[in-house]
């Protein structure tokens, strides 16, 4: 099956792992950014619910006069959910990721959404990037892509620039404690991307890739790091197999 091209101006269908490769670590490089939106929708159970609520948990913890942040905003998905949530003129909205072929496509997105709040673009490390006055700060299946023993000292940066009152959206894939639940959500995660059409040699080619870049801890290894760095409640607002998504709140 051929794959649909560009110039249709249809969405491109995933078929990067449809054929056998070399084993390589998967990077956010320009051929998985042109795939992304059909990509990340077949594989991430519950991605498209978790977007719209990006919305309503931004409307509900925006402050006026502070700042918004999308780290690992990709092409911009969590990004315009977040946008579409603040209200105030005077807030700021900022989508940061390493990847300049995702960035690239993420402006062209940002130009076709038609709404008044400006988005600034920042192509930097998120371990990195000047956070500061945040209300809503937004982690969409990022934070697992960031090396373990340095997860704990970016999300003290986040909690450390946010306000009282302010939130964390953290959505990570997780892994079990016991091998049986480990075993069980992972056949199912499978199942799913079957269901939307990746074959098997697809499933196998893409776990190889990702196996050495994504790494999943468990929700307890969340929770009590979330804690440590100073967020007061932490709760899971969303679950689908290995797919979670936490709401990690300051209180005012
Ligand atoms: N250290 C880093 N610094 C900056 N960016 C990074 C880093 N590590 C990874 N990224 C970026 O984080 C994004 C992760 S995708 C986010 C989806 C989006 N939030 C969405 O709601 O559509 C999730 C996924 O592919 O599963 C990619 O664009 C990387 O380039
Ligand atoms: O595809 C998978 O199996 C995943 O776990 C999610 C994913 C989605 C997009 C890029 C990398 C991993």
């Amino acid at each position: 099956m051929s794959n649909r091209t560009e110039d249709s101006g249809q969405p491109m269908t995933d078929r990067l792992f449809a054929t056998e490769r070399n084993p390589e670590d998967f990077r956010f490089d320009a051929s998985v950014a042109r795939v992304f939106p059909d990509m990340i929708r077949r594989s991430v159970p519950g991605y498209t619910t978790i977007i719209p609520m990006i919305e309503v948990i931004t409307e509900q913890y925006v402050q006026p006069g502070s700042n918004c942040y999308d780290l690992g905003c990709s092409l911009g998905a969590s990004t315009l959910a977040m946008r579409h949530g603040i209200p105030y003129r005077d807030c700021t909205l900022v989508g940061v990721d390493n990847s300049s072929d995702m960035l690239e496509r993420c402006q062209h997105h940002i130009a076709l959404d038609d709404h008044e709040l400006p988005v600034t673009l920042r192509c930097e490390d998120v371990q990195t990037t000047e956070l500061s006055k945040a209300s809503v700060t937004t982690l969409n299946f990022t934070l697992q892509f960031v090396e373990p023993p340095q997860r704990e000292a970016l999300l003290q940066r986040i909690a450390d620039a946010t306000l009282p009152g302010g939130v964390l959206i953290l959505s990570e894939k997780i892994r079990f404690e016991t091998d049986f639940e480990q075993d069980t959500q992972t056949c199912l995660h499978h199942e799913f991307k079957r269901a939307n059409g990746y074959s098997d040699l697809e499933i196998s080619q893409k776990r190889a890739a990702i196996e050495n870049i994504m790494i999943p801890e468990t929700l307890a290894k969340h929770r009590s790091r979330l804690q440590a760095v100073g967020f007061d409640e932490v709760l899971v607002w969303y679950q689908c197999f290995n797919f979670v998504s936490m709401l990690a709140i300051k209180k005012a």
